[in-house]
């Protein structure tokens, strides 16, 4: 079927009261810059719905992107005709009979926002509904679950007919809830946390340590490929590299070695601090997972978060691995989260971490080291870019992945 018009229900930001017009343009611009390569269409949101005339561009495509914006509870593709019961019936038969299977039932369910329409919403269910009956052999109405409800809206530029609900991604638009940093390692959990706050409205930026000759190009392609997955979500986003080499190196030279991590961890937290910050945002995101390794107990925790007032949001922080893997299957980051790339932690990781550091101890042993003068020097390397849905950092690697796989 040729579809004219998207039209796309809100999600929970119905339920904000005042807030709601920034929750409103907030989708609006998401969705448009979701679609930015779709020139011709037009998108249009009221207090309750919005529309999206696709002007002769395929559904289908569109569709598919509209899957990904958050705030939008669920969609339909919908055609408009004119204020006339003749092309309302002719098409909703066409519409039933694209879908129809044997013992099929269906009913009618019209809504009318232009009162001046002859027909009332009563009448049009009835009179749509018998047309169909008349016409579609075998099909029978069922007014409670029905296979396929035929929704009808007259509106002042036409009625719009639909037949298909398509779910949407839920949550809250990107951009609502402000600006948070996520620590991307190349790891399954932190890609999962920062999908979970984009969900929640945050605009995502990454940040990813990086220490070479240590850790490879590879490492490094591979967390933009993350970055480029999660950036579908909110039609782009920035990649911070910072580098980790000369810390990591200092630290390890002069810190005993149950506290290598954790001191290695409190220095990752005073950078994320003081970019997060300068940065203007809100709050550093992480992918633990309480007790999943020794950096993430709680004892780790105190140890770490000691550097910081920032709130530090930890998306996963009960789930299980298991419940983890699902959801990296289901936004496509598992199969690159699993390539086999050294990050530079585990680089560094002592064989056996304290998984209960003490923190007077974590406090001393990090003052063996020039904490101002290594952040300094680690901020001033620093690396920001754009990165948008669909590129490919991989390839350029192309010949290496070759020869590991
Ligand atoms: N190189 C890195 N750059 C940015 N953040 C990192 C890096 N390494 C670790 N992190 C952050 O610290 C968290 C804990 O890392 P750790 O290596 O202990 O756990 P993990 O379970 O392997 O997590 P992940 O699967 O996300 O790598 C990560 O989820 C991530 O948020």
């Amino acid at each position: 079927m040729q579809y004219t018009e998207i039209m796309v229900r809100y999600g929970e930001l119905s339920t904000k009261g005042k807030n709601r017009r920034n929750f409103i343009d907030s989708l609006g611009r998401n969705v448009r810059k979701a679609l930015h390569d779709f020139p011709t269409l037009k998108v249009h949101a009221d207090r309750d719905r919005m529309h999206i005339s696709l002007n002769d561009e395929p559904a289908t495509d569109v569709i598919e992107r509209l899957k990904l914006v958050f705030g939008i509870q669920n969609f339909s593709p919908s055609i408009r005709v004119a204020q006339d019961m003749d092309e309302v019936y002719a098409t909703a038969i066409e519409m039933m009979k694209a879908q129809f299977k044997p013992g099929m039932t269906f009913k009618v369910n019209t809504r009318r926002s232009d009162h001046h329409f002859e027909y009332d919403t009563n009448e049009i269910n009835d009179m749509l509904g018998g047309k169909i009956l008349e016409n579609v052999d075998g099909i029978k109405v069922q007014m409670k679950q029905p296979d396929v409800i035929i929704r009808v809206e007259v509106r002042m530029n036409g009625i719009f007919l639909s037949s298909e609900t398509i779910q949407g991604a839920g949550g809250l638009p990107v951009g609502t809830a402000g600006k948070g940093m996520l620590m991307l390692s190349g790891g399954i959990d932190s890609p999962v946390a920062g999908y979970l706050g984009m969900k929640r409205g945050v605009d995502m930026e990454m940040v990813h340590f990086f220490s070479p000759p240590y850790t490879s190009e590879q490492a490094l392609a591979k967390a933009k490929q993350l970055a480029s997955t999660l950036a579908s979500y909110s039609g782009s986003v920035k990649f911070i590299q910072i580098p980790f080499t000369e810390i990591q190196e200092e630290i390890k030279e002069k810190v005993p070695e149950g506290y290598l991590m954790t001191v290695q961890r409190r220095l990752m937290m005073r950078l994320m601090d003081a970019v997060t910050r300068d940065r203007h945002g809100k709050a550093i995101f992480n992918g633990e997972s309480l007790g999943q390794v020794a950096s993430q107990t709680m004892d780790s925790m105190i140890a770490i978060n000691d550097v910081t007032t920032l709130p530090v949001l930890r998306p996963v922080i009960s789930m299980d691995k298991t419940e983890i893997i699902k959801i990296a299957e289901n936004i496509d980051t598992y199969n690159l989260s699993i390539m086999p790339f050294e990050d530079c932690c585990t680089i560094f990781a002592p064989p056996a971490p304290k998984t209960h550091p003490k923190l007077d101890r974590s406090r001393s042993y990090e003052e063996r080291i020039d904490v101002e003068g290594l952040m300094q020097r680690a901020l001033d390397g620093i690396k920001i870019s754009e990165i948008k849905p669909g590129e490919d950092y991989m390839n350029a690697q192309a010949d290496v992945f070759a020869e590991l796989l």
